[in-house]
């Protein structure tokens, strides 16, 4: 293949994309690509680790993984999520690459080409996913081998995780994000109305139903639906919704129309679907329906590098956004055990802001809630907590407004002064 015709194929391409030797050269540009960065390309001399990342060194030497690396071991196409420096600043991007082989089989390049991924950064931004950590980037990862596909995803993870985000995230990096993207909320519905809601009734169904309503399945076709908290939906309505997966058919409560509706599920749940199958609370055909790939939130406590991020993009959110966090203040965030996940960062952060009098947001005016904290149990029994951690656990436990810090010492063997050292750390007391 000669080099006029890869600058022509390129030319061709509707994404930013270039054409690199083995070297990492860039050989061939098209216009989307120089329009991405700020950094000029000159074909025959820049590399591609310079114009994105600005780097002298290729992406592997700076702890990213080197999709050509990768394309040159197994000669298959690779993608990779990289955080690029583009022409509107950090930008998270995924690398589709290929190898480009002569008639003899000899590989002579590779193609790159990018897509912007719009619903993450890593940099303080309103209403988007942030996040630097390996385990956010292994999740943006995780979202990006789903997307294209039909499979159907269950999110799993501890509240204020992020799941919601991460199901928004996943329709709208997919094909049916042209389509409709519609939440069903499974909590608190009985199950005559979670019927009609999903499935619409016909004219006099029931007292009430004056007319003929489409449900949220027939709404959903060509789109997604997000089933949220899909462990709290009845056993009986268990059966509909299989049936519903298997079929992709259904009727509106009192009709008897076949609907068809074509859509793709994913699924979240804080609770433990398994262990909910194993005491026979969920059905088992019904999980492994929901279940073709299921995908882990790391609690953030697994990804404590990101808290920095977020609280200052989460006071950003806030009216009081003119205030700012004392470095101590933001280290303080960082050692925090958080129950409630981003959820519960969001709370303390918008308390700190409002209890600070002035301009900065030191480290007393953090206080964690312990009211919260017992009412969030699921799976703290299995998960390995550090000694730090576990201690601020028990003391969230023990102590109360009302406790007696003296009693409370006695009774844990240590001093006082301790004791209040202890509660002013796992921010328990100011
Ligand atoms: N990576 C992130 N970056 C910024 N904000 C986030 C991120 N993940 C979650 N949030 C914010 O945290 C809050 C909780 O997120 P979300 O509702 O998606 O969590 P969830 O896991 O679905 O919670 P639950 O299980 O309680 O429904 C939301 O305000 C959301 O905007």
């Amino acid at each position: 293949m000669n080099l006029t015709i890869i600058k022509t194929m390129i030319d061709e391409i509707d994404k930013p994309a270039i054409f690199i030797d083995l070297n990492y050269v860039i050989l061939a540009v098209n216009t989307l690509y120089m329009e991405t960065y700020d950094t000029p390309v000159e074909l025959g001399k820049s590399t591609c680790f310079g114009i994105s990342h600005r780097h002298h060194a290729p992406c592997d030497m700076h702890g990213e993984e080197c999709p050509m690396q990768v394309c040159k071991q197994t000669k298959l196409p690779h993608t990779v999520i990289h955080n690029h420096h583009t022409s509107q600043g950090k930008t998270y991007c995924k690398i589709n690459m290929k190898t480009i082989q002569d008639d003899d089989g000899m590989t002579i390049g590779f193609l790159e080409i990018l897509d912007r991924i719009d619903y993450a950064s890593a940099e303080p931004t309103k209403q988007k996913m942030l996040g630097r950590s390996p385990a956010f980037l292994s999740l943006l990862q995780e979202i990006n081998t789903v997307a294209e596909s039909e499979i159907s995803v269950l999110l799993q993870g501890e509240t204020g995780t992020g799941k919601e985000l991460t199901a928004r995230a996943i329709h709208d990096s997919s094909a049916r994000n042209v389509g409709p993207y519609i939440i069903i909320e499974c909590t608190g519905m009985n199950e005559n109305l979670f019927e009609s809601e999903l499935f619409g009734h016909v004219k006099g169904a029931f007292t009430g139903a004056q007319t003929d309503k489409k449900g949220l399945i027939e709404l959903a076709h060509g789109g997604t639906v997000f089933f949220d908290e899909i462990a709290d939906v009845s056993l009986g309505m268990q059966v509909k919704l299989l049936r519903l997966l298997e079929s992709k058919t259904f009727r509106r409560v009192g009709g008897i129309k076949e609907i068809y509706s074509d859509f793709r599920i994913i699924c979240a749940s804080h609770k433990n679907l398994l262990e909910l199958v194993a005491r026979g609370e969920f059905r088992k055909d019904l999980y492994y329906r929901l279940c073709g790939y299921p995908i882990l939130l790391p609690s953030l406590q697994e990804r404590r590098e990101d808290i920095s991020l977020l609280a200052e993009s989460l006071l950003d959110e806030t009216e009081l956004n003119h205030k700012q966090f004392s470095p101590k203040a933001l280290s303080k965030l960082s050692t925090l055990p958080y129950w409630g996940n981003i959820r519960e960062l969001k709370n303390i952060i918008y308390r700190a802001a409002l209890k600070a009098p002035g301009k900065l947001i030191e480290s007393h005016h953090i206080v964690q809630s312990h009211l919260g904290h017992p009412l969030e149990k699921q799976n703290e029994n299995e998960k390995i907590h550090t000694l730090e951690e576990q201690e601020g656990l028990y003391l969230s436990k023990l102590y109360t407004q009302d406790t007696s810090i003296s009693t409370l010492a006695k009774q844990l063997g240590v001093s006082e002064r301790t004791l209040y050292r202890k509660l002013q750390k796992h921010g328990l007391k100011q």
